[in-house]
């Protein structure tokens, strides 16, 4: 079992020793979180993320918008964080309803701001493989870091990605190429026995589709690192993945749990970017 939980809190102290730092010259990271409307998914993030942002030391706001907001609304309120030296970091959570065109709103934020690395300046940066800093999603990030603490070699080995959203499938795709894993990625459009074969192949298994169950034991190989990125709340309230822990787990050599997995390590990413956003902005080498 990959601990989650305790590898965001190494990561989350080390954001904090950062932001201390930082705090003895007189910056206080912050970071924005603007809110439309009610995804359940979102709201565990909005929660999770201000409690650990207090740990850490980032000044966050959350901007709760009615999900009648209209996109110049939304829009407005971009750019007014864009001006504000206060604020380091901007987040917009996805989804947007629908009325409102997400990759406007996306490309409005400062690159220099973006903590979800969805600017296209910053997604082709890391497509690019460009050397330098820049933000990168945090939820990807995040399993990378999952993956190394696992300590094992990536490098040669097959990886599949399982869904290919700008938050999660498509950076996760970048990084798993840029670690010199041969990467598939798979979507709606690939036929279920495909599916299976492929990750039937696989040495690490990345699943971020939001359909509970969709990978079992049988389509894993032996040995296999599963990471499920998937959040679903099921009718009676509880929280599971995408994967189907009870079969899967006994297959697994490495496997991430829903709750505790990779959802804490996105928090704890996301307290890392941000940190390391107000040290760009403010000039500042961190070591
Ligand atoms: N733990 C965490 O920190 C985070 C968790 N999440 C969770 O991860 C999940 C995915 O999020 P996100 O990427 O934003 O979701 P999206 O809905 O944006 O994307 C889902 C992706 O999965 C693909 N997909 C859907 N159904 C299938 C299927 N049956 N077989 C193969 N592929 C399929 C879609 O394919 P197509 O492109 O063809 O439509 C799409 O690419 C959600 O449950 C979300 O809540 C998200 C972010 C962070
Ligand atoms: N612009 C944007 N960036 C995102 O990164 C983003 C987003 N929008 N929209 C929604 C999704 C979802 N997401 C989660 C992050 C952490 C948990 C999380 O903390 N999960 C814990 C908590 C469980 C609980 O509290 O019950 C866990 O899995 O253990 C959940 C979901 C980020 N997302």
């Amino acid at each position: 079992m990959i601990d989650g939980k305790t590898i965001a809190q190494t990561v989350r102290a080390r954001a904090a020793e950062r932001a201390q730092k930082l705090a003895e010259m007189g910056i206080v990271p912050g970071l924005a979180v603007i809110l439309v409307g009610e995804d359940p998914a979102s709201q565990i993030y909005v929660r999770n993320k201000s409690r650990a942002a207090k740990k850490v030391g980032v000044q966050s706001q959350t901007i709760v918008m009615p999900v009648e907001t209209t996109e110049a609304e939304v829009l407005a309120i971009v750019a007014q964080l864009n001006e504000d030296a206060a604020v380091d970091a901007i987040l917009v959570q996805s989804p947007l309803p629908k009325h409102i065109d997400e990759e406007k709103v996306q490309e409005a934020i400062l690159p220099s701001k973006d903590v979800d690395g969805f600017h296209p300046e910053n997604i082709g940066r890391l497509f690019a493989n460009r050397a330098g800093y820049y933000p990168i999603a945090n939820t990807p990030r995040g399993v990378m870091t999952l993956l190394d603490a696992t300590q094992q070699t990536l490098h040669g080995k097959q990886a599949i990605v399982i869904g290919r959203s700008i938050l999660v499938g498509r950076p996760m795709f970048s990084l798993l190429e840029r670690a010199n894993m041969t990467v598939t990625l798979a979507h709606r459009h690939t036929p279920r026995a495909e599916l299976r074969r492929l990750t039937q192949q696989a040495d690490v298994v990345v699943v971020a589709t939001g359909v509970p169950g969709l990978i079992t034991g049988d389509d894993l190989k032996e040995g296999a690192t599963v990471i499920d990125v998937g959040i679903n709340r099921l009718a009676d309230g509880s929280l599971v993945g995408d994967v189907d822990f009870a079969s899967a787990e006994p297959k697994a050599a490495f496997i991430t749990p829903v709750p505790g997995g990779v959802g804490p390590m996105t928090i704890a990413t996301l307290m890392q970017t941000t940190v390391e956003l107000a040290a760009v902005n403010h000039g500042v080498e961190l070591d």
